[in-house]
Parts: C-alpha cells; sequence; structure tokens
C-alpha cells in the first residue's frame, strides 16, 4: 500500500500524538490494531479478544478472554431508570442520538467517579449499548419491552437475539462479529480525536464517549453505512447504478461509502466485508443488491480512482442479514466504542491538554460603537 500524500484542511498529514493501538495505511501494512493485521483479527479472533487486546496491549489467553467474556455477560441489563429514559424517546428519533443519550444518562446513574474506575466504565458500556439500541427500537417500533438479558455468548449475537428475538445462525453471529472486529479502531479519526480532547481536559469516560457517539453521526463519518445503503436501493440495477452515479458526480455530490481520509488506493476492511456480503447475498437468495454494489464499485475506480471505505458493504451485508437501516450507525457505536475508551486511556496516560491554534482571518482591531451609531 502506498503512502497518501497528505496536506491542506482538517489538520490532515499532521501528527496530533502517539499511539500504540494502530496504524492505518502505512506502507506495507493496510490497518492494524497493536501490532496484529485487521485480516488476521477478522480470521482467527472474536471481537472480545479484539476488545481485550486494546484495553490491554496483549490478546488473552483462555482462561483470561472466559473471565472477560463472563465479566460483560453479567453487565449486559439496563437500570429500569435509563429504560424509563429510552422509553420518552420517539420513533422518529434519530437511533444516533438515542445512543448520545443512553450513554450520557448511564453516565448520571453510573458516574466514572475517579479514574480507576476507567476500565469498569468502559466494560459496562460495551456489555450495554447492545441493549440501549434494541430496548429503544423494539419498545417505539414494535411496542415491545424486550428483556434486556440473553444467553448469547458473544456481544455481536446478544445484538441480534435482541434485535430479532430469536436465535441467531451461525453465519450470521460471525458475521456480525468480523463488523465489529473491523470498525473496532481506526487511529486519530474524527470521533476517536474528539473523545482524545475531551479526555485530555480530564472529563469523565462517559462525556469522551458521548461526544464521540456525536461525531460518529455525521456521514462523512459513520452515518456513510446508512447513507450507502439509501443510495444503493435506488437503484434498480447494475445500468441504472452507473448512469445515476455519472449524475451524482456531475453535480458534485459526495457519494458515501467511497474514498477516504488516509487510504490511498483501497480499505483494507473492504475486501473482508465485501466478501461476507457475498455470501448473505446468496444466502438471501437475491443476490440483486449485491451485484448493484460491485457495478458502484467498478463505476467509481474507473472513472473517479475512488474505492470502497469499509461501510460500502457494511450496507449491503447488514440488509442482508435483516438489519434495519437506521441501526448500521449505531452498530459502529457497539464497536468503535473500544477504540474510543482505548484511547482514553492512553491519552489519561500521559495527558496535556490539547489546544491548537488558530491562524486569524477577522476584522483588524476596532472600537465598539455606540449602539445608536451602528
Ligand atoms: C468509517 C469511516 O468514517 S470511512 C469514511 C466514511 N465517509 C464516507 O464514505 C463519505 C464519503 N467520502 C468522503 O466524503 C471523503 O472521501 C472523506 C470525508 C472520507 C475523506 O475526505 P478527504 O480526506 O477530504 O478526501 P480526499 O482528500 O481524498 O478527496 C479528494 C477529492 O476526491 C473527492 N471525493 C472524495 N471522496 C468522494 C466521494 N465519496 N464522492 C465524491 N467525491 C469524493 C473530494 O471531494 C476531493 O475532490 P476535490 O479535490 O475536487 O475537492
Ligand atoms: O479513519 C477515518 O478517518 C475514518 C474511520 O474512522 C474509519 O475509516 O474507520
Amino acid at each position: 500500500m502506498v503512502d497518501k500524500k497528505l496536506a491542506g484542511a482538517g489538520l490532515r498529514g499532521q501528527s496530533a500524538g502517539e499511539t500504540a493501538l494502530c496504524t492505518v495505511g502505512k506502507t506495507g501494512s493496510g490497518l492494524t490494531y497493536c501490532g496484529y493485521d485487521v485480516k488476521d483479527l477478522a480470521d482467527n479472533a472474536t471481537f472480545e479478544e479484539v476488545a481485550y487486546l486494546l484495553f490491554n496491549g496483549e490478546l488473552p489467553n483462555s482462561a483470561q478472554l472466559q473471565e472477560y467474556k463472563a465479566s460483560l455477560f453479567i453487565q449486559r441489563d439496563l437500570p429500569q431508570a435509563l429504560k424509563e429514559v429510552l422509553k420518552l424517546i420517539p420513533a422518529d428519533a434519530h437511533p444516533m442520538d438515542v445512543m448520545r443519550t443512553g450513554c450520557s444518562f448511564l453516565g448520571n446513574l453510573e458516574p466514572e467517579t475517579d479514574f480507576s474506575k476507567q476500565q469498569q466504565a468502559a466494560n459496562r458500556l460495551l456489555a450495554a449499548f447492545p441493549a440501549i439500541m434494541c430496548f429503544w427500537y423494539r419498545y417505539s417500533h414494535d411496542g415491545v419491552e424486550i428483556d434486556c438479558v440473553t444467553d448469547e455468548e458473544s456481544i455481536g449475537g446478544h445484538f441480534l437475539k435482541l434485535l430479532r428475538g430469536e436465535t441467531p445462525s451461525e453465519q450470521h453471529r460471525r458475521v456480525i462479529d468480523v463488523s465489529l472486529i473491523l470498525y473496532a479502531e481506526h487511529e486519530f479519526n474524527a470521533s476517536t480525536f474528539t473523545a482524545r480532547v475531551c479526555a485530555s481536559t480530564l472529563s469523565d469516560m462517559y462525556s469522551c464517549i458521548t461526544g464521540a457517539i456525536g461525531s460518529l453521526r455525521g456521514p462523512l463519518h459513520g452515518g456513510a453505512n446508512e447513507a450507502a445503503m439509501d443510495m444503493i436501493q435506488k437503484f434498480k440495477s447494475p445500468e441504472d447504478a452507473k448512469v445515476q452515479m455519472a449524475g451524482m458526480l456531475a453535480r458534485k455530490e459526495k457519494i458515501m461509502g467511497f474514498g477516504h481520509a488516509i487510504y490511498r488506493e483501497s480499505d483494507p476492511r473492504n475486501v473482508i466485508i465485501k466478501e461476507w456480503s457475498e455470501k448473505l447475498a446468496h444466502e438471501h437468495g437475491d443476490t440483486s443488491l449485491y451485484d448493484i454494489s460491485v457495478a458502484c464499485e467498478e463505476y467509481m475506480w474507473d472513472t473517479k480512482k475512488l474505492f470502497c471505505n469499509a461501510d460500502f458493504f457494511h450496507a449491503s451485508a447488514y440488509h442482508f442479514m435483516g438489519i434495519p437501516t437506521k441501526l448500521f450507525t449505531p452498530i459502529f457505536v457497539c464497536s468503535r466504542l473500544t477504540g474510543w475508551a482505548a484511547h482514553v486511556m492512553e491519552q489519561r496516560s500521559n495527558n496535556r491538554i490539547i489546544r491548537p491554534s488558530a491562524d486569524y482571518i477577522g476584522s483588524e482591531p476596532r472600537k465598539v460603537m455606540p449602539i445608536n451609531q451602528r
């Protein structure tokens, strides 16, 4: 992989600190977490192992993993007061606003009183996020007050069972697990940087994560998977996709799910989720949405040399698993929380308040005129 030449606005190309958690787009390695290639992790690990890795710097052994999973398992239920708050949020609310409120409200009920509790706070959010999302979704959309506890061993399986009320297939469990691994960590992206800036003021874990959710919500960042889904559903065929995309590009519209701030030629997560999307399309019995997605990928590369980022084939993969589009970005939250929390801890371990400077481009110094003379 070739390093992308980075310059210009948006702090592009400027180092804003050090991290031992992740490399993105370095020559010869697409994406690594604590030294492990993301493909290796997606093929050979589970999301809980990756969470442990990000929090501890090393993969767990069997006993450590069992202990960690057991500790998460017993923290999945939500306090009644949080359920009551979630019940008040209307069905047409944006699910990312629900996640933001859920995170923030939990911080009121179970505050991180001092930094010695940081790992507990991160684990609690990791265990509780699927229930925050699904309790609100099922109550507001189906009028059902779900039980927030399931017998599913993994966080991914737990999420699918909460959402559907039935035991997921082994294939769906695996795909959601891989998805959570792929989304877990990505260096100083916008939401993680938000979390680190907040952490640098010595604020609490819940504030850092709440702020990060707000940053991830935007369509230029995590919201792109939903936006990509909305787009491909409008295309009637691969040929129609090409015609419509040509129009979008001519109108200078952004095509969601394409391009990246750091990668130059490809996003290493794309090939992994694309493969799963194809498998799920065949299982689904109708591959048209997958075929349309492939046509989009080819067209964007041929015309603009723009490639699919992690979000693009996540759209069809989630869709084939029957996940409602509006929950796509909240799933990203359930995963990236691990990266955010690990960065908060890393920031705290060697902190200086993050406070860059600005180049002033405003008026010359001037006097306040009395109001009746303005
Ligand atoms: C998990 C994630 O957050 S991954 C990112 C998810 N976001 C998206 O998919 C949204 C669509 N993509 C984009 O908006 C951008 O590619 C970003 C925000 C991801 C990166 O932005 P930048 O770093 O500014 O992109 P970059 O410098 O590579 O852009 C180069 C040119 O390609 C264009 N371009 C980049 N991506 C796209 C796109 N998806 N559609 C159309 N044009 C694009 C830019 O407008 C720019 O053109 P210009 O020089 O005429 O202004
Ligand atoms: O790194 C970025 O700019 C965006 C991001 O979070 C990702 O691709 O996962």
